[in-house]
């Protein structure tokens, strides 16, 4: 059992697939987790100090490998990740994969990611709350289109971690 994560930056990912992991009693992978590791820099230093284009190859390399894994696990995507190269294909094409789309209205995501802009390198440039509500608008709404080939889609807004972990759950039977 592999199950995917997808969705924008700040659909709770990260916090969901942890938490999905140990209700899972499975491991728990987060592919920006496991760049930084390789890497030994943070997102934000390996944007400014090598660039998006070098991120985003080794983003497509590293869930190449992580999908190679034989093992069960819960792996939280970057937001980008389906979006390029041939990411969604492989994700799609790999065996005994689950991909699902946690899927977050624009002004819950615009709340989350106001405080946590500095780690994100697309957005922290971003000088007010309504330009930030622009950005996230266009761009989900370009992105949506990958993110609805997941096989699964679990609405977050209004819902605690622990509740998007049960509703995933009860989407997964
Ligand atoms: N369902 C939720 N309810 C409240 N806060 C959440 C929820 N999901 C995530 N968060 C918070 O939103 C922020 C972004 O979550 P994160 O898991 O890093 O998202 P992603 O990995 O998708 O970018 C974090 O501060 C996290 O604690
Ligand atoms: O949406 C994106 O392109 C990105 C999302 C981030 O992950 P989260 O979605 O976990 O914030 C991280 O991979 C990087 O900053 C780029
Ligand atoms: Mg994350």
């Amino acid at each position: 059992m592999k199950i995917i994560l997808i969705g924008y930056m700040g659909s709770g990912k990260s916090s969901v697939g942890k938490a999905l992991a140990t209700h899972l009693s499975v491991k728990f992978l987060d592919l920006d987790a496991k760049i930084c590791a390789e890497e030994n820099k943070t997102i934000p230093e390996i944007f400014s100090t090598n660039g998006e284009i070098y991120f985003r190859r080794k983003e497509a390399e590293v869930l190449k490998k992580l999908l190679e894994r034989e093992e069960s696990y819960v792996l939280s995507l970057g937001g980008g990740t389906p979006c390029y190269g041939k990411n969604m294909q492989l994700i799609k094409n790999t065996a005994s994969v689950t991909s699902i789309y946690l899927k977050t209205g624009l002004l819950q995501l615009k709340e989350r990611l106001i405080v946590e802009k500095d780690s994100r390198p697309l957005i922290q440039d971003l000088k007010t709350p309504e330009v930030l509500e622009d950005y996230i608008r266009k761009h989900l709404f370009e992105r949506t289109f990958y993110y609805n080939q997941s096989d699964l889609t679990v609405l977050t807004d209004s819902k605690s971690v622990e509740e998007v972990v049960h509703k995933v759950v009860e989407s997964l039977d």
